[in-house]
């Protein structure tokens, strides 16, 4: 069976002429969410479902993925998990801080933190970075799907407390979070424009596409954090 790494630790196989997204598995033996597990020369694989993760659609729709087996990464809106069992694969030697305000389903992000030293659960409110201050290091990666009208500003104000320097920003925006009836395209416009100038850090904005088929009315954005404003001029 073909297997290409795409990026560090995540990879597309080809089984029986299908392509399938997956990630290597950090606990063989385990599914995570009923996904399909597959051994391929003594390496055990788990399917990753980009229609029900953003950053999996994001990989499929060719963003380049800033994550490495050792990155430190700030997960904004983890749920139970489904992604950020993923991220945790790819961190073989790195951390994930899980942040998710839904005490019901923080319920079961903590069994899978049971099973994975690499995820440290926090339950919070993501517009509060300074409730969890205290217990995250600075990231080299932010990721954030939190469905809120403030999406951008919740980024924003996580990346001043806990972005390092020339770190990077992954966020999904939902249109229909921020207005139900004004067009995605105006909407997603505003958003990449108040993360470049709207607040007191700013982004370059690497990369932007909307993630469908697998997500509708849902923008990826790829973007770095400006050190200061010097360094933008
Ligand atoms: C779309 S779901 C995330 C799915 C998850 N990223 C995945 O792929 O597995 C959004 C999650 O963000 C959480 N959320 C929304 N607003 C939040 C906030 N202000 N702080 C923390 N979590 C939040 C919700 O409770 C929900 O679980």
């Amino acid at each position: 069976m073909p297997v290409e790494e795409l990026s560090d630790g995540i990879f597309n196989l080809s089984i029986d002429d299908r392509q399938m997204l997956a990630t290597r598995n950090l606990m063989p033996g385990i599914s995570v969410y009923g996904e399909r597990l597959i051994v391929e020369d003594d390496v055990e694989y788990r399917q990753w479902d980009p229609s029900r993760s953003k950053l999996g659609a994001m990989v499929l729709r060719n963003f380049e993925i800033p994550l490495t087996y050792d990155s430190t990464v700030l997960y904004l809106g983890a749920a139970s998990g489904t992604t950020v069992s993923h991220v945790s694969d790819i961190l073989r030697d790195g951390l994930v801080y899980a942040v998710e305000f839904s005490p019901r389903t923080m319920r079961d992000l903590l069994q899978l933190c049971d099973q994975r030293p690499n995820i440290i659960p926090i339950l919070a409110d993501a517009n509060k970075p300074q409730s969890y201050a205290h217990i995250v290091e600075k990231v080299d990666v932010i990721f954030q799907d939190v469905a809120q009208p403030n999406q951008a500003e919740i980024a924003a104000v996580n990346s001043k407390y806990f972005l390092e320097e020339n770190g990077h920003l992954m966020l999904s925006i939902k249109s229909r979070s921020i207005d139900t009836v004004a067009s995605p395209k105006k909407i997603f416009k505003d958003e990449v424009r108040k993360l470049e100038s709207g607040f007191d850090v700013e982004f370059e904005v690497l990369q932007r596409k909307e993630l469908e088929p697998f997500h509708e009315d849902h923008l990826g954005v790829l973007a770095r954090m400006f050190v200061d404003h010097e360094e933008k001029e």
